[in-house]
């Protein structure tokens, strides 16, 4: 399988390893799904070797995610690997792939899933936990494919955080961590980008009967309080 993503790199990314087409999830979904018709579960396969028990937090920017994260880590014991700080760190790591992430980061856009996806992997397979937290991931349909057949894994349930676009740019505007992205321009640019890429991945998890919709607005603790009975309720499951 890695053999197989290290081609497809090759068609996603020109010799200057940048994004062959920046059409945001539409370059390398179709050939995702042609390179990987078969979801993998062979040797190395994380869901064969680890009871997982996954839930991925969705919302847009600034809708909260990484708050209500801390506070399900504090009381349900789970693991949370948030995407967009794995790429943080990759950045920091001065890394190639890091130069190019910092680019589409910069201008607001979905990072190739080929290189999130390794960086989750990389996480999962050093964590002795199997309870994992997935922030900020599936940004888009190519996210969602990419994690299905690299790590041969569903989530057992999503939530998305729903939040109006005004309060999560108030909300960007005051978070003062240094974040390149923090930026109204950046924003602006995160915000289409998610208007147009979330809603078939919301959609997928509908109708699969895995999306718990929370409304985002109110207090932490407010937010929180409706949280809980998502993961009270499946607490015997794992
Ligand atoms: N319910 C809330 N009311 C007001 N502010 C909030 C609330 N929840 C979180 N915040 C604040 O809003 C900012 C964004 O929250 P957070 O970082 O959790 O969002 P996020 O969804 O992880 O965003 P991103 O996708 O950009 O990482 C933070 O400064 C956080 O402290
Ligand atoms: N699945 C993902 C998650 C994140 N990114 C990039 C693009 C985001 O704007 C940035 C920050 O993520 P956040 O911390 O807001 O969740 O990271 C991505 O490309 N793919
Ligand atoms: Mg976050």
């Amino acid at each position: 399988m890695w053999r197989r993503a290290t081609s497809l790199s090759s068609l996603i990314f020109s010799s200057s390893r940048r994004p062959l087409r920046d059409q945001q999830g539409a370059y390398s979904l179709k050939a995702w799904e042609f390179f990987c018709a078969e979801p993998f579960k062979g040797e190395g396969c994380l869901s064969k070797e680890k009871n997982l028990f996954i839930t991925f937090v969705l919302g847009g920017p600034g809708s909260g995610k990484g708050t209500q994260c801390a506070k399900i880590v504090e009381n349900f014991g789970y693991t949370h690997l948030s995407a967009g700080e794995l790429l943080r760190q990759e950045i920091a790591s001065n890394s190639e792939d890091g130069a190019v992430i910092l680019d589409m980061i910069k201008e607001g856009k979905i990072v190739p899933s080929e290189m999130t996806v390794k960086l989750l992997k990389k996480e999962m397979e050093s964590c002795d936990n199997g309870k994992f937290l997935i922030d900020g991931f599936p940004r888009n349909e190519e996210n969602r494919i990419a994690f299905e057949q690299i790590i041969g894994a569903e989530p057992n349930s999503v939530l998305f955080f729903d939040c109006p676009e005004e309060e999560m740019i108030k909300r960007v505007l005051n978070r003062n961590e240094g974040r390149v992205d923090d930026n109204i321009d950046t924003i602006r640019k995160r915000l289409k980008v998610f208007a147009a890429s979330h809603y078939p991945v919301i959609e997928y998890y509908s109708k699969k009967g895995k999306l718990y919709k929370i409304d985002a607005i109110g207090t932490e603790d407010e937010i929180f309080e409706r949280v809980r009975p998502v993961f009270a309720a499946c607490k015997g499951a794992h």
